[in-house]
């Protein structure tokens, strides 16, 4: 199975990195290399721009792509939206000058439209049932109201910056793009692709979670059980021999008390909350480890 790659641009350095992660290990490529091949026999990847990895999928030059749900639209081909990777998070907006006067799609109404995406820009307005001319740009889209090109633009954002310099206001969010693993449709149910967009979504799933150890005494387990919203209940295991609790400790901690170690995974964003609760109902030697991957 052949995995098609962005070769450059911001998408590239992310999508080496998970399929890394994923145990996709890349082997032998020099940088601009064509093809590679990974630690898995079964499986090589192509380099291709971001705009044309629909088109190689879609052609068999390779079976599955790594690309924006922009660029899959752009492309018009009919691939499968296999595994949402949540990176390269971005909008496609209709923004227009400012201090102009288009503060709503209708308001494009016989004017022009310069894009990128062309495709994508006229299904928008069509769906709408507005009338407008779209000329399609290369790049610098954001300048081209300036120098009447263009009306109003249809580009990608995402911190704003860009439309902010240029002095552009979004009047409509046209589409909401993320990094997606694709197929074609006739290899989407393989036991391969299956197998890569399972390891891909260990990857991602694994990414938000942390693995919570701690020891804590047995009689305070109900109340650690509570702290806890890991998934399926957090694993408790006997601790072999119970060290000798510090005299005085503070929590009250009973001298004898049989200890256990537990084991949870929790979501990133509660680690903060739960570990203070933990140590408030007597957990003790609180480990944080990131997950690698984490197949549910
Ligand atoms: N500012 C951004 N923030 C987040 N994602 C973005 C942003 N700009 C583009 N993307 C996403 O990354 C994809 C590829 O964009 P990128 O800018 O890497 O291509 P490029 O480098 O311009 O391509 P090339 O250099 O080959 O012409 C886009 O299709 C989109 O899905
Ligand atoms: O909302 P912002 O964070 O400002 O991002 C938006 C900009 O990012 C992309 O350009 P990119 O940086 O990829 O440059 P490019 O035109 O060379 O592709 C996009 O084409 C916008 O111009
Ligand atoms: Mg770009």
């Amino acid at each position: 199975m052949r995995i098609a790659v962005p070769n450059k641009g911001r998408l590239h350095e992310p999508t080496i990195d998970l399929l890394e992660r994923a145990g996709l290990h890349i082997e032998n490529t020099a940088d601009r290399q064509l093809y590679a091949d990974t630690v898995d026999p079964d499986v090589s990847v192509l380099f291709a721009r971001a705009a044309d990895i629909p088109e190689y999928v879609a052609d068999g030059a390779a079976d599955v792509g790594i690309t924006g749900l922009d660029q899959a639209r752009e492309s018009g081909h009919d691939l499968v939206d296999l595994l949402d990777l949540e990176y390269g998070r971005c909008r496609l907006v209709l923004a227009a000058p400012e201090d102009g006067d288009i503060a709503e799609p209708a308001d494009v109404a016989g004017l022009t439209v310069a894009t990128e995406f062309p495709r994508i820009t006229r299904e928008y307005f069509e769906r709408k049932g507005i009338d407008c001319e779209v000329v399609e740009v290369t790049g610098a889209t954001e300048l081209t109201p300036h120098v009447d090109m263009a009306d109003a633009i249809v580009d990608i954002t995402s911190t704003g910056t860009t439309l902010q310099v240029n002095r552009l206001a979004i009047v409509d969010e046209v589409l909401a793009s993320s990094v997606r693993l694709f197929a074609r449709p006739d290899v989407a149910e393989d036991d391969k692709v299956r197998q890569v967009a399972t390891a891909f979504g260990s990857v991602i799933a694994a990414d938000d979670k942390r693995y919570l150890m701690m020891n804590a005494p047995r009689e305070a387990l109900a109340d650690v059980k509570e702290v806890l919203p890991g998934m399926g209940g957090p694993t408790v295991m006997d601790v072999a021999s119970a060290p000798e609790p510090a005299t005085g400790a503070a929590g009250g901690v009973d001298g004898d008390a049989e200890q256990v170690a537990v084991h949870a995974v929790v979501d990133e964003r509660a680690v903060f909350e739960v570990i203070d609760e933990l140590k408030r109902v007597g957990a003790t030697d609180v480990l944080v480890t990131e997950i690698e991957r984490l197949v549910e």
